[in-house]
């Protein structure tokens, strides 16, 4: 027997229509296997699975707002990292933002991926870059620099130190650190610091010289990183490596190379297994204590005053080591080994790139050289020279536009939070500022974006955000200025003294990859044919190139 609510009608008619009228429910019994009880029994339950599902997608679609699409990655690769890799032949520094240029819609802007085993967000769109990074730990915002969870994690202190570079925003060193840093890295500490570049590219130029009478050809960027490393140690600690005098590498810079295979090799395992690299692990921890014992040993010659500054100024080691700096033993080796480390593969690879964009285009070559006659001469480049060099400076930032060094850097949601006034995110969720996707996006810098035409720079870039290659905000590069004079005076000076040119045919070195003209990288145009090492920390591209000297010089 069942009883059902029932709720009874009373009809009435119109000429022109019929109402029924609901009246007070009543209870109707009904007999079992009666076909009114089967339909009603039907009836009740269709009724309850139908509102249930309404629930049921209410709710999803309430648990939706704000979630962030996420990325679906390319045919035939089964997770990130293999994307990663597959669309970074060149370098894996370019593979997520190829990856957000080819699967994340233009007026989202934004994508999740499952990066190292952790939800990461990576942003297409210059305004979330700009909130991202405005609204930072230190002004009090949601986002800051942590590689909490991330593989580099654990890596970085059995290597480089918690420097500058890798320090987390809750560090309290870094806020020490960088106060001190800061001065000589203002424009009129690296004014300062001036007559100690020209000197470093004057041993570049001599040691080219000997190549070129020696008609041999020359791998641009092995010489440009000797340039900058020597560059960086004697403006920071006053020490040079004598990278051009000795037939002999220098074992620092055997020993950072090495560290830098281990720690591209372990990327490549899931750090679950770290543990069962022990080779890796071993050569890893030989090669650090190498670098810390000679960092080490220049930091008791200044602290027992056996060394000074190469210049006017107190150099990094002397304001470090300054009374009442508070800044650990520990820390100052840290923090030499971060500026050692930041400040010379970067600036390396953006000139090497540079020199592949100029030999590939000979008109702006042609133009470049033009400015460089009429505001320098023959004579030696001053700091007042640099400013005046406009052209010059459109070509830098194409280059550093078209091949960023700093393929994307890391920031992190610090607390729960609403992105772009829409997106959720937990947190400790990673947020890749992927300046690659920014740069190369043909939404902001239209259907050129993949050439290189400094040109454009005329304008000035589209976005206050869209141009990002030394990031912005308090974690921006403390060394910005000094990379951009450095590079200024290299290229000068190369360009008063040589013509360059490709050779008709070459092949790439073991471990690299040989990009052709003909092959399409995607987003970039390189023009000409031009190497890449998937083991650099930062990306460049690199040419032999056969030099002459420029007639008449300029
Ligand atoms: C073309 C050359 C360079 C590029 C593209 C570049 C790029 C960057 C970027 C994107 C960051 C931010 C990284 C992040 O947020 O995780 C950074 C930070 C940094 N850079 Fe550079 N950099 C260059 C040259 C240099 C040079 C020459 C030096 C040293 C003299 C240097 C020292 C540093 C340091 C110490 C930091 C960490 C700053 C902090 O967090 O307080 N960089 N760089």
């Amino acid at each position: 027997m069942q009883i059902l609510a029932q709720a009874p009608t009373t009809t009435t008619t119109l000429p022109f229509a019929t109402f029924s009228v609901l009246r007070r429910p009543q209870l109707v019994v009904t007999m079992p296997g009666s076909k009114t009880e089967t339909l009603a029994l039907a009836g009740a339950l269709g009724g309850g699975v139908a509102a249930l599902l309404l629930l049921w997608i209410q709710k999803r679609r309430k648990d939706d707002v704000g979630a962030i699409p996420a990325i679906k990655l390319p045919a035939g690769s089964w997770f990130s990292i293999q994307a990663l890799f597959k669309l970074g032949k060149d370098n894996i520094g370019y593979g997520s933002g190829r990856l957000i240029l080819q699967a994340v819609d233009p007026s989202i802007g934004i994508g999740s991926l499952v990066i190292f085993g952790q939800k990461t967000i990576l942003l297409r769109d210059p305004e979330l870059v700009q909130e991202v990074l405005q609204k930072n730990h230190q002004a009090g915002g949601d986002y800051g620099k942590s590689f909490k969870g991330s593989p580099l994690d654990g890596l970085t202190d059995k290597t480089f130190g918690r420097g500058l570079f890798f320090a987390e925003d809750q560090d309290p060193q870094w806020a020490v650190a960088h106060k001190i840093l800061t001065r000589p890295f203002s424009h009129r500490g690296i004014l300062n610091m001036v007559p100690l570049m020209c000197e470093q590219v004057d041993c570049l130029v001599a040691a080219l010289e000997c190549k070129m009478r020696a008609g041999e050809s020359v791998h641009m960027y092995d010489y440009l990183v000797k340039m900058a490393l020597e560059t960086i140690a004697v403006c920071s600690m006053g020490t040079p490596f004598d990278s051009f005098n000795s037939t002999e590498p220098h074992p620092f810079p055997v020993a950072f190379q090495a560290v830098l295979d281990a720690m591209f090799a372990l990327f490549n395992v899931p750090t679950q297994l770290w543990s069962c690299c022990v080779l890796t692990m071993w050569r890893m921890q030989k090669a650090v204590g190498v670098m810390n014992g000679l960092i080490d040993e220049i930091i008791r010659k200044r602290f027992d005053k056996e060394t000074s500054s190469s210049g006017k100024a107190p150099d990094l080691l002397d304001l470090m080591l300054a009374e009442g700096s508070k800044l650990s033993r520990e820390n100052v080796r840290s923090q030499i080994l971060t500026f050692l480390f930041a400040g010379h593969d970067s600036t390396a690879a953006a000139m090497s790139s540079l020199i592949v964009f100029l030999v590939a285009n000979p008109r702006v070559e042609a133009r470049l050289v033009a400015e460089i006659q009429q505001v320098v001469g023959s004579g030696e480049v001053q700091a007042h020279h640099v400013s005046e060099l406009t052209y010059l400076d459109w070509c830098l930032k194409e280059t550093l536009r078209l091949l960023p060094p700093a393929g994307s850097y890391q920031r992190m949601a610090f607390q729960d939070t609403i992105l772009g006034g829409k997106w959720k995110l937990k947190q400790y969720t990673p947020i890749w500022v992927d300046v690659f996707a920014l740069h190369m996006d043909p939404e902001t810098w239209g259907a050129d974006a993949a050439c290189f035409v400094p040109e454009r720079w005329e304008k000035g870039p589209p976005h206050a955000y869209s141009y990002m290659p030394f990031a912005s905000g308090p974690r921006s590069c403390i060394g910005k200025e000094f990379s951009i004079m450095e590079q200024k005076i290299v290229a000068v000076k190369l360009l008063q003294r040589f013509t360059m040119h490709s050779p008709t045919a070459w092949t790439a070195r073991t471990g690299s990859v040989l990009i052709k003209a003909s092959e399409s990288l995607p987003h970039t145009i390189l023009g000409i044919d031009a190497e890449f090492s998937p083991q650099q920390f930062f990306v460049g591209a690199s040419i032999p190139v056969l030099l002459q000297l420029r007639d008449p010089p300029c």
